[in-house]
């Protein structure tokens, strides 16, 4: 059985990383998708889709699981969004996540979805991990080594720092 999990992963943190440990029980193969593979260097998306593929894929190299890192640019039509996917994507049996949009339109679609419970979400969330980026604060506690090591790589705190430098440059 193949799953598919899908994230913006803005930046992959250990709490997709303990998702993705739980999917890995559960199926053969993984399908991660990069949502919004379209969008980088904004305060809320301040990663292209190729720096997420090597934070994912690095860091998903610990399980024993064959793993395929799609990007998934999004679309202005929700009602085509998981055709889109499943054209994008390898096969997949099962969807995993715990977005109430990407839940509806699997189920929409005859998908079967799981979800999984959070794991300490006070404080992995993508949103506080760009704001203690921005902040200055620690972060790196908070994403697997491998993805820790790509942000510190490309500059990725420094880069997330001036792209919310300026005025008008939106939520985190
Ligand atoms: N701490 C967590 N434990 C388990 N699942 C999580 C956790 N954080 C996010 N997820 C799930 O991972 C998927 C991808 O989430 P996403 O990439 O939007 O991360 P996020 O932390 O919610 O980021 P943001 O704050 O940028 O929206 C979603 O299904 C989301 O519910
Ligand atoms: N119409 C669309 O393009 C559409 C619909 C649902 C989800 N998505 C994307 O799927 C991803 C879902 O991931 P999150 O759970 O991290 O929000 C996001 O990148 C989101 O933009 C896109």
């Amino acid at each position: 059985m193949r799953g598919f999990y899908i994230g913006r992963f803005q930046p992959y943190h250990a709490g997709h990383h303990h998702m993705v440990e739980e999917i890995a029980e559960q199926v053969d193969e993984l399908v991660l998708g990069i949502g919004s593979a379209g969008d980088s260097h904004t305060p809320r998306n301040p990663f292209t889709a190729g720096e997420r593929v090597m934070m994912v894929t690095k860091s998903v190299a610990e399980f024993d699981i064959p793993t395929y890192v799609v990007p998934i640019e999004d679309l202005d039509r929700n009602s085509v969004w998981v055709s889109h996917v499943q054209s994008m994507s390898p096969a997949f049996d099962v969807a995993f996540s715990n977005n109430p949009l990407v839940i509806r339109l699997f189920e929409e679609a005859g998908v079967e979805v799981r979800q999984s419970p959070m794991f300490r979400r006070e404080i992995l969330e993508g949103s506080e991990l760009r704001e203690r980026m921005i902040d200055g604060e620690d972060w790196d506690s908070l994403v697997p080594d491998p993805a820790a090591a790509v942000i510190k790589e490309i500059g990725g705190v420094e880069r997330i720092q001036q792209v919310s430098d300026t005025d008008g440059a939106g939520d985190t």
